[in-house]
């Protein structure tokens, strides 16, 4: 089994020393092969860092957005936890109190304002107990309202210092289930309080504060939607107020568009391309990056429908769609998502865009330079290749005749004597001389000589087996071994190949032929099982100079034969 493996392989690479085509062939397809998969590698550890690029610009920028509305969600949970406090704990004031009288007088007037001290604390402006009453969501509960008032009015001057100060929030405002508000918004005292109130207990974001669709009682964003056109459309962010399980009411702080667009600007540092997108939770664009005049990528309902997938389940990542790169993040204090669009144009521009450019450059280069290469290599290959056959051939082979040349013959019909020695079967030599070949050459030239003597080798080569080997030995001396062929039968063959030279006549020159002839000596080892190819050849000679000597033109086999 070892030994069949072993010959396997030596047969394989015996085979591919012959092809050296092939070799070069399959070397040049390995070394493309591996370019390919290493360019390939490169491409793809360039294409993670060019995703995680995204990721940090866009976080940077998440994060920095997310920063500005921390201060302002922080104000929001502020106001809760104080008025939570006061409802608790309300102070003692006798202005409080007064306030409290007063509202028990207005109570019943169809829109009221408690104006307490317009120099600190907001007014109060409410509707009265039959408009409250009209609807379930409302609630004016005698034993809390007292306190409500009084923690209002508390909160009343902390909105009224928290939101001079700066100018993010366009408006804020507590809203009670009590039906009264305030709000850092001018309220005048006139029927316009009852339209204004119905207003804010409508909306989305005071009506959907109740315990069942805020159960964490955290803050919630809403963005007006688009066919509302009541007044400029504003993104609120709403914070229910409770307190013994008691919904009272809602904080609400307005940002608008232009705030929301301020605010991302900022966070968008300058030097990077690609444009960044704000959305609400329900995937609405809030706001963008580009300025007023610039191009804002738009998307189409499936784009719209993937990103939504892909948003879906993670806080950050990236999605390809045809030439754009999106990534995105979602923010931790405002319910909506950044988004990053990234244009294959910008890409081209950037950084990566140039080095992967570089690198398909580099990579068809190689190929090209691999390719021209593998041509040359081939053709000096195949020369080498012909050239190596050619000097083969003129190694073993006589230019004249064309038959194998002595080294040649010597060597092949010792291997072929050997191996009949181990099959146990005759080996037969036959020894050929032309006979008086001198007076060819002497009477028609060397180049008819020559003509005798190629004219001798075909006649030769043409009466034996494919087995046979012929060779020329010497000037006119010729060798012809027959394995497998017992003496009688190597005595037929050189017959048949005397019969056949003095049979034909030769065109030696224009119109003129010449009849030639030989002598043949035969030998082999059914003589002597033990005759190596030289004693063979030598006694095959004896017998040639015999027949030589008996009259030439013929064929002797045996010492004591004659013709
Ligand atoms: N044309 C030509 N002649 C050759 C070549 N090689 C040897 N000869 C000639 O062959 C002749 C051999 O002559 P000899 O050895 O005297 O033998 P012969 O004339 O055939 O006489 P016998 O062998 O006794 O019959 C010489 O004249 C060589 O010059 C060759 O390649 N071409």
């Amino acid at each position: 089994m070892q030994r069949d493996v072993y010959k396997a392989k030596t047969h394989f690479l015996e085979r591919l020393r012959h092809q050296p085509g092939k070799i070069v062939n399959l070397c040049f397809v390995i070394v493309l092969i591996f370019s390919t998969i290493l360019t390939w590698r490169e491409v793809v550890v360039l294409e993670d860092a060019y995703i995680s690029s995204q990721q940090n610009h866009l976080k940077n920028v998440a994060s920095s957005l997310d920063r500005q509305l921390q201060f302002s969600i922080d104000k929001l949970l502020f106001f809760r936890h104080s008025m939570g406090d006061a409802l608790q704990t309300p102070l003692g004031f006798r202005v409080l109190q007064d306030a409290v009288t007063k509202f028990n007088r207005l109570r019943n007037q169809p829109f009221w304002q408690l104006d307490v001290d317009q120099q600190r604390t907001l007014p109060i402006s409410g509707v009265s107990d039959a408009t409250v009453e009209r609807t379930t969501l409302l609630a004016r509960d005698g034993q809390r309202i007292g306190n409500e008032l009084s923690a209002a009015l508390e909160v009343g001057y902390l909105l009224r210092l928290a939101t001079s100060t700066t100018g993010k929030e366009r408006r804020v405002s507590y809203v009670s289930r009590a039906g009264f508000f305030l709000s850092t918004d001018p309220s005048p005292l006139d029927y316009t309080i009852v339209s204004r109130y119905y207003d804010l207990v409508t909306r989305p974001w005071f009506t959907q504060q109740n315990e069942r669709q805020n159960r964490s009682r955290g803050v919630r964003w809403f963005m007006a939607p688009l066919s509302d056109d009541r007044e400029e459309r504003v993104i609120t962010a709403s914070l229910p107020v409770y307190q013994d399980h008691y919904w009272y009411g809602v904080l609400a702080m307005d940002f608008t568009l232009p705030t929301m667009k301020q605010l991302l600007t900022e966070a968008v540092d300058r030097r990077t391309d690609g444009e960044y997108q704000l959305y609400d939770s329900r995937l609405n664009l809030i706001t963008t990056s580009e300025p007023p005049d610039g191009l804002v990528n738009q998307f189409d309902e499936l784009e719209r429908a993937q990103i939504a997938h892909a948003i879906e389940s993670d806080t950050q990542g990236g999605i390809r769609l045809n030439s754009r790169y999106i990534s995105w993040e979602r923010l931790d204090h405002f319910d909506g998502v950044v988004l990053r669009v990234h244009t294959l144009q910008e890409g081209v521009n950037g950084d990566f865009g140039s080095i992967s450019i570089a690198l398909a450059l580099l990579w068809a280069l190689f190929t090209a330079m691999l390719l021209i290469s593998w041509l040359v290599i081939r053709r000096m290959v195949s020369n080498m290749s012909s050239m190596q056959n050619s000097l083969q051939w003129q190694a073993w082979h006589d230019p004249l005749t064309r038959l194998n040349n002595r080294g040649a013959l010597f060597g092949r019909a010792k291997t072929l004597a050997q191996e009949c020695r181990e099959q146990n079967i005759p080996f037969s030599v036959i020894q050929l001389d032309l006979d008086h070949f001198k007076s060819i050459n002497d009477r028609f030239g060397h180049q008819a000589g020559d003509k005798v003597l190629c004219h001798t080798a075909g006649l030769i080569a043409s009466a034996l087996r494919s087995s046979d080997v012929a060779g020329r030995v010497g000037g006119e001396e010729f060798c012809v071994v027959l394995p497998g062929a017992t003496i009688r039968q190597a005595a037929e063959v050189a017959e048949r190949i005397r019969a056949c030279i003095n049979r034909k006549e030769i065109l030696v020159r224009k119109s003129t032929t010449t009849r030639i002839s030989a002598s043949l000596g035969v030998s082999s080892t059914e003589e002597n099982e033990n005759s190596d190819f030289e004693q063979l050849q030598s006694i095959a000679d004896a017998r040639l100079y015999l027949a030589k000597q008996q009259g030439r033109n013929q064929v002797v086999w045996r010492d004591a034969d004659k013709k």
